[in-house]
């Protein structure tokens, strides 16, 4: 097949393609976006449903468990294919969105991976995403440079850059600019294609494969399309069972009780299972919305050492190790203060953090900022030293971990400040990410579609369910409505008025409000969002 460019006439573009977006959608791009469409796009809107008639189970009453038609598979003696040299050692990652200067800082930095995230930390816009191709594609052909319009800073590779791995959307996300057959490319589907294609020689060159994390997995029936999506193309491009690699965020409820069974159906392509523990935290809300004995306190005290989400990183930790895969630990929010003695509290922080997981047994940990390396380069040197990951270390004499100690109640308080900062930040979030920007620094913390996630449906949960404040009051939809006003008044200060105008703050706050006191629960706020993109 040709790689030049001839559109075809099954693929509808939203938008004219700009000279540089034509080298991504070259004519075999274009043929094979079509036929992968037509070919996995119904069986994944039927796992969107079956997402749904799970969900009304736990509406219902039920509780998420271990299935028992799968339990030859957890009980089974099986291991997932040898992990490449290339993946073995991952002691630190740092991710970020797939912007040019972002992407060569980040493989500059003192990491083992860079996870190029066309997810959580990337708003989903036509410009960003396909540029984002374009970068990535330059990264891994090794010519990637950048100079900053504004300071007029040169960016350049560094010899040894950091290892790249991509994370796609969501399989929730239709592209809405490109159309097969009338309908939207699911937007995962086409990250996909567009980035193995675009790097699977570059990446045989180097003696390497498309290496991908995968996000927000909540069966492993879509494990198993994506291992069939992944072979679909290794043969149709030739390339040989396991050219893609692939790490699974376990970032949802249902999917912590599938572990083994994701690892099962992807065992020709999966290295690791990470924990996605901001979606896990938004996830345990969304899932147990129904539950009113499962409602959680204030964003701040959940944290990894609440005992739902300890037991989850341990059960992932034990899972991986039992099957010969990473067990990769998650993403502490902080980011560095140019303040020093803030700083030096929240390198605290972050060592507390780190230390936790890999005293656990994580293979490997999550950075936000270059300015975290250090410190967890050390922690990591701790508990680690020479060896490349902790897979060695069995989990097996450690106490067995039940759908208990999975589904367990947090404790911890519902105060107006939380709600207040849970507000201000839902409302920040969702203006940058309508401006464009998917990961963006507020009140000291990163913030990206999780995290922001987690407030907004807070405030929802403990509105449905009446639940009190600390100081007595009743949250209610007049309640926050009244807090919006106020909040969002301190956030246009905050801002300034011509950032309020220019920047969609009016629009997040409509949106947020919205979402915030429907009466049901809207999956993922980045869907109403997307319209306005
Ligand atoms: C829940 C999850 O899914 S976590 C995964 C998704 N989230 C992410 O990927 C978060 C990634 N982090 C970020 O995007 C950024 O760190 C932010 C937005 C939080 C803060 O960024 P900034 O405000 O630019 O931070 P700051 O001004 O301190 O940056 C200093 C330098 O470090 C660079 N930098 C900061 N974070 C990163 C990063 N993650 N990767 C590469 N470079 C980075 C900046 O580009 C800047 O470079 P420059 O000096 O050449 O201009
Ligand atoms: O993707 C990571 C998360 O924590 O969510
Ligand atoms: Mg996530």
């Amino acid at each position: 097949m040709s790689s030049n460019e001839k559109p075809t006439q099954d693929l509808v573009f939203a938008k004219e393609l700009t000279n540089e977006f034509r080298s991504i959608f070259s004519e075999q791009a274009q043929a094979l976006i079509v036929e992968l469409t037509r070919k996995f796009r119904p069986r994944l809107q039927e796992l969107l449903v079956s997402r749904k008639v799970a969900q009304d189970t736990y509406d219902n009453g039920a509780l998420p468990d271990f299935a028992k038609e799968t339990a030859d598979i957890r009980n089974g003696e099986w291991r997932i294919a040898a992990i490449p040299k290339d993946l073995q050692k991952r002691h630190l990652e740092i991710t970020g969105p797939v912007e040019r200067k972002m992407i060569i800082n980040a493989l500059n930095a003192d990491v083992d991976v860079f996870m190029a995230d066309f997810e959580d930390a990337q708003s989903p816009t036509w410009e960003g995403l396909i540029q984002g191709q374009i970068n990535l594609r330059d990264a891994n052909l090794g010519n990637i440079s950048h100079t900053d319009t504004k300071s007029g800073k040169e960016y350049a590779l560094k010899e040894n850059p950091a290892m790249l791995i991509a994370r796609v959307r969501g399989l929730h996300l239709p592209e809405k600019h490109l159309l097969v057959d009338g309908q939207p490319v699911p937007g995962a589907l086409l990250d996909f294609i567009l980035y193995f294609l675009h790097n699977y020689q570059s990446r045989a060159e180097k003696g390497s494969g498309v290496y991908l994390y995968v996000p927000k997995l909540q069966h492993h029936q879509e494990a198993l399309w994506w291992n069939d999506v992944f072979s679909y193309l290794e043969d149709k491009l030739e390339q040989p069972r396991g050219t893609v690699r692939c790490t699974v965020l376990i970032e949802t409820l249902p999917a912590v009780f599938q572990m083994h069974e994701i690892l099962h159906s992807l065992r020709h392509h999966i290295v690791g299972l990470n924990c996605g523990r901001w979606d896990y935290i938004f996830s345990y809300i969304k899932t147990l919305r129904a539950h009113a004995d499962r409602v959680l306190p204030d964003r701040q005290v959940v944290t990894m050492n609440q005992p739902f989400l300890s037991a989850y990183s341990r059960l992932l930790i034990k899972t991986c190790h039992q099957r010969g895969a990473l067990a990769m630990g998650g993403m502490a929010a902080f980011i560095p203060s140019k303040d020093s003695a803030e700083n030096a509290e929240i390198l605290k922080k972050v060592r507390a953090d780190k230390e936790l997981e890999f005293s656990n047994g994580h293979d490997g940990t999550w950075i936000a900022h270059p300015g975290l390396a250090p410190t967890v380069r050390d922690v990591a040197a701790k508990y680690l030293g020479d060896y490349p990951n902790q897979i060695h270390v069995s989990r097996e004499q450690d106490a067995e971990i039940s759908a208990a100690d999975l589904l367990e109640p947090s404790t911890g308080e519902r105060t107006e400040e939380g709600m207040r900062t849970n507000i201000r930040v839902a409302l920040q979030y969702i203006a940058a990410w309508l401006s464009g920007k998917g990961c963006v620094p507020i009140y000291g913390l990163m913030e990206d579609a999780a995290t922001a996630e987690i407030s907004r449906t807070s405030i929802w949960q403990w509105i449905q369910h009446g639940k009190a404040l600390s100081d007595g009051r009743k949250v209610t939809k007049e309640l926050f409505r009244t807090m919006l006003a106020e909040e969002a008044d301190v956030v246009a200060q905050e801002v300034g008025n011509e950032r309020w105008q220019s920047e969609n703050f009016a629009t997040a706050k409509t949106l947020l409000d919205e979402i915030t006191t429907a009466d049901e629960l809207t999956e993922f706020l980045t869907l109403p969002g997307y319209k306005h993109l």
